[in-house]
């Protein structure tokens, strides 16, 4: 691991774009089509007001809106999300001129409202519009039906094909233009952008390959709609914080020196709501942050799956026109141009054909052709088949940050969120498009050791679970492993030991991090090695058995209010009795016991100079579990760990200690 990580550290790059000097360049009229792709996937996971948010955000862009089109795709096939949208798009024709007249910055009602604003007759009748408008959206998410609702013909119409046979795994295509860019005006007779509504044809007998699934049926639906050549992914939980960013990109994008092979200008992903000491490490500064940086300066930045402009050529072929991937209808290539309205007839029924199920049988998608499936991480694994195929990207990373993303809030959330990626990473990392072998070739050395820090990020739980049970065990023993504290190799270790974190901790501390900050993050670093990493190589190893797994489990973006005050006062959140915790329980137990026990030797008046270091890793151990032992035996709040979990974990330390002395004793 750590030869792969010196990819990172060879050429970190820091740019800087002028976007103010766009318009001295290139008139407006020239600026291409912006397609903006938004995937939500269950409505009660992913509240529909907040995916609302991001639409009305990215919908309220500072960029002339007859170019501007925005596609939600609706995994969940839910009328709630549909319902959700209609009353957007009616609330939309005046949330845009408002934001216009008014420049605002927050072009995310939410978070408008939430921020110092000017209030005045004005902005409290756009706030009372929206609070309706989320009262209505909530009562229906509650309620579960939107007829109560519906008034008209029209808006029942658009609900038609939601009938008996329903479900969420198993229903039609359903399309809806909510917003026509050249038919529908805002309040003050401005065009609005399109606003499109998919939801792809679901089938329980055909595989759905998750959000890259999702993503391609947009690829297709929007290309034979509006075929915009520049395409922005996002997460429904990422609001635009920066109505500009277009123009940020542009400044890429328009030039010609680097247009021809760019295929992406991935922002990094921030978040919002993150707590003072960020205790689970959600900020990723190192993934998000600090190894981009690294990696532009190489080829550019893996794909981070949200806050990503593409082109959408890339999707079709290597940048040259020698390696140009035709698709199989002429009206899907980049470069057909789209003349009639969205809304007529023959381009309805071809996008309903195109997001069907069984579509996809026997074409290049997924393969040659738009996201790669393959791996639970289609984002990092479709941003390494385009580096592979010759492409390069840029990180941008502008002072405000692009966009505002929700976090997990529970340590269980981040742990399962963790083992999706880890199970897609692994997926990678032993495929025959491995970054050590294939990524080799195609990428170049320092490129593909980037790739494959990432890929084999899992096998830290090996030295991580080794040291968090081993020396402990043995020093309970009073069996020595390690080189006295007089002994000269004792300098290696102290120096490996203090390089190491010292290195570690200045990295984070230079990329603007603070010292608590970097505290949670190793030990994170050391939780992830006892739970997710563990839990997704097995996950990982059960699947290419042939059993199934979970897939795509989807984090719940819903804020319990209770959860969400201990989270804001830093305290981790366990709470359900979960098996995922017993490794890291039963290694707080054993650590505190070691450290205990050597201590009392050494009271004791025993020598210090043979047992210092399996003292010191336990000591180290045990201050890291400290939040463990809080949760384990002095809350009383509904985040503590179940009595369940911790009783188990007691009884696991104590059959480890047991058979570890049998076996010490042979
Ligand atoms: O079958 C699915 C599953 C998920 N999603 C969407 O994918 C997005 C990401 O899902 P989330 O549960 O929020 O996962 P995160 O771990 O937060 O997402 C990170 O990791 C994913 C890969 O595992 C990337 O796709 C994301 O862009 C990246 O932000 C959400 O908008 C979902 O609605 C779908 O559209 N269809
Ligand atoms: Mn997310």
């Amino acid at each position: 691991m750590w030869p792969t990580g010196q990819g990172f550290r060879i050429c970190p790059v820091t740019r800087e774009v002028f976007p103010e000097n766009l318009e001295k360049t290139v008139d407006k009229k020239d600026f291409p089509d912006l397609d903006i792709f938004i995937c939500t996937a269950d409505p009660y996971k992913e509240p529909p007001v907040n995916v609302v948010n991001t639409a009305l955000s990215v919908l309220a862009y500072d960029y002339p809106t007859e170019k501007l089109s925005v596609y939600v795709s609706d995994d969940g096939g839910s009328e709630l999300t549909l319902f959700a949208f209609m009353e957007a798009a009616k609330f939309g024709t005046h949330w845009l001129p408002f934001c216009r007249e008014n420049k605002v910055l927050d072009r995310c009602p939410e978070a408008y409202f939430r921020s110092k604003y000017t209030l005045n007759s004005e902005t409290d009748k756009i706030k009372i519009m929206y609070e309706q408008m989320k009262k209505r959206i909530e009562n229906v998410v509650e309620s579960g039906k939107v007829s109560e609702y519906i008034t008209s013909e029209e808006e029942h119409e658009a609900f038609i094909k939601w009938n008996k046979e329903f479900t969420r795994q198993d229903h039609p295509a359903v399309i809806q233009v909510l917003l026509e860019s050249c038919k529908d005006k805002d309040v003050t007779g401005f065009p609005m952008p399109n606003l499109i509504y998919v939801s792809r044809e679901k089938s329980r007998t055909s595989p759905h390959q998750f959000k890259a699934g999702a993503l391609n049926t947009l690829l297709r639906v929007s290309a034979v709609m509006t075929n915009g050549p520049i395409i922005l992914i996002q997460d429904c939980d990422m609001i635009s914080n920066d109505p500009r960013t277009p123009y940020n990109v542009l400044c890429y994008f328009m030039d010609a020196s680097i247009r021809p092979k760019l295929a992406y200008v991935q922002f990094p992903q921030c978040f919002k709501g993150l707590n003072k000491n960020d205790i689970y490490s959600s900020e990723m500064k190192r993934w998000f942050h600090i190894n981009p940086k690294g990696m532009d300066g190489l080829l550019g930045p893996d794909n981070m799956g949200s806050g990503c402009f593409f082109m959408r050529r890339a999707f079709f072929g290597g940048p040259s026109k020698a390696f140009f991937v035709q698709p199989e209808l002429p009206q899907l290539s980049p470069d057909h141009e789209v003349n009639s309205s969205i809304k007529s007839k023959h381009i309805l029924e071809l996008a309903d054909r195109l997001a069907g199920c069984n579509y996809e049988k026997g074409t290049n998608w997924g393969s040659k052709i738009g996201f790669r499936y393959g791996s639970l991480v289609e984002d990092y694994y479709t941003g390494y088949h385009l580096h592979s195929q010759g492409w390069i990207s840029i990180f941008c990373q502008p002072k405000r940050p692009a966009f505002l993303g929700d976090i997990p809030i529970t340590l269980l959330d981040v742990i399962n969120q963790q083992i999706r990626w880890g199970v897609g990473l692994l997926e990678v990392a032993f495929s025959r498009y491995s970054p050590l072998t294939f990524g080799m070739q195609a990428l170049g050395p320092l490129m593909s050791l980037c790739y494959a820090n990432y890929a084999f990020n899992s096998i830290w739980s090996i030295p991580i679970t080794t040291y968090s049970f081993l020396p402990q065990l043995i020093l309970l023993n009073k069996i020595y492993i390690f080189p006295k504290v007089s002994d000269p190799w004792f300098i290696l270790y102290a120096f490996l030991f203090l390089g190491a974190y010292g290195q570690d901790c200045l990295e984070f501390i230079l990329a603007q991090g603070t010292l608590a900050r970097w505290w949670s993050e190793q030990r994170i670093w050391l939780i992830r090695g006892l739970t997710n990493e563990l839990f997704g190589s097995l996950e990982y190893l059960i699947k290419i058995m042939g059993f199934t797994t979970q897939g795509f489990h989807v984090t719940s973006k819903l804020v319990d209010d209770e959860q969400s005050k201990r989270y804001d006062r830093g305290i981790f959140e366990f709470g359900v009795a979960s098996p995922i915790f017993l490794p890291l329980a039963t290694a707080a137990i054993i650590n505190l016991a070691a450290l205990l026990h050597g201590t009392m030797h050494i009271l004791k008046g025993e020598n210090f100079d043979e047992s210092f270091v399996q003292l010191f890793i336990s000591g180290f151990g045990m201050v890291n579990c400290l939040p463990v032992f809080e949760a384990m035996v002095l809350r009383t709040d509904k985040g503590r760990m179940p009595i369940k979990t911790a009783l188990i974990s007691i009884i696991s330390a104590l059959g480890l200690y047991i058979v570890a002395s049998f076996i010490l004793k042979i």
